[in-house]
């Protein structure tokens, strides 16, 4: 999917919501521990009760990985459900991979090819050869991890250099070398508020990948106070918030009810460039 693509779904659909499909088999309702997939069952009824709603979804492979191939399998038929059904929308594989090139062009090719997802979030600590793979692709996206919504962000992403640069901030300049706005995004979490200021400076033009709503408490309002470009630029995920909102019977709704609520906003907040 292209940049423009992309834009033109938020603005159709008044929305910049990534729903996270990070589902845990401890955490779905018990009646669904019963059906032959049940994370696929889950993942189902989530998607229809809010592809109207967002742009993107966002499974986390770690959910999937962690059941060996039953969680392949559950991951694969939900990518294909998404394609099928829901052509529209960006997926991302939130895999956060990267290693020495040969061994980035096969993940590249696990994600980007065989799984076909729009999408695969990259750590960029191992420099320009572990990122490349993942850029030879056309019309895919790498999702390069700046600045992190977690505490542990501080460790090392605020790490400043003699001219005051902030790691994160040499990752943005850097990381431009290798791929543009067209094929490269970021994730800034919703937890670094005033940050995106800074952010901005670097990549005006660049969407922005932006967990942390919800569950990790970060500001919907504030991020898009300095995040916002004239195309958007954001896309702000949100996975437990959503996805157990509700854990009965009628958790699907529950979903939906948590989706409308942040899309609702999203379009207030997408009036001031609109
Ligand atoms: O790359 C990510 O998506 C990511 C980066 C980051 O800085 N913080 C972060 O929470 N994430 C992911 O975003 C999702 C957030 O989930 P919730 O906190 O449940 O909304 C999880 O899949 C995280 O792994």
């Amino acid at each position: 999917m292209t940049k423009q693509e992309l834009f033109e779904q938020i603005k159709k659909k008044e929305s910049f919501l990534c729903v996270g499909l990070d589902t845990d088999p401890n955490k779905i309702p018990a009646h669904l521990l019963y059906e032959e997939d049940p994370i696929f069952t889950f993942n189902k009824e989530i998607i229809d009760a809010t592809a109207d709603l967002c742009v993107a979804y966002k499974p986390n492979t770690a959910f999937y990985e962690s059941l060996g191939i039953k969680g392949w399998i559950a991951l694969g038929k939900t990518i294909q459900y998404i394609k099928t059904y829901y052509p529209e929308q960006f997926i991302i594989a939130d895999a956060k991979r990267g290693d020495i090139g040969n061994t980035s062009a096969m993940y590249a090719r696990t994600f980007l090819d065989d799984l076909n997802v729009d999408a695969v979030t990259v750590a960029p600590y191992m420099g320009e050869d572990s990122v490349s793979p993942f850029l030879s692709y056309e019309n895919k996206w790498v999702i390069l991890l700046a600045l992190t919504s977690n505490k542990g962000s501080q460790d090392f992403q605020l790490f400043k250099n003699e001219e005051g640069q902030h790691l994160y901030e040499r990752v943005l300049e850097k990381s431009q070398d290798w791929g543009n706005d067209e094929n490269m995004m970021y994730v800034v979490g919703a937890t670094q508020g005033k940050s995106f200021e800074a952010i901005r400076k670097y990549v005006p033009n660049h969407f922005l990948l932006v967990p942390g709503v919800g569950a990790q408490g970060g500001s919907l309002q504030e991020v898009c106070k300095y995040g916002l470009n004239t195309q958007c630029g954001l896309l702000v995920n949100s996975s437990r918030g959503i996805i157990y909102a509700d854990n009965t019977i009628d958790y699907a709704e529950g979903a939906r009810n948590a989706a409308k609520t942040l899309q609702l906003q999203m379009a207030k907040e997408l009036e001031a460039i609109l």
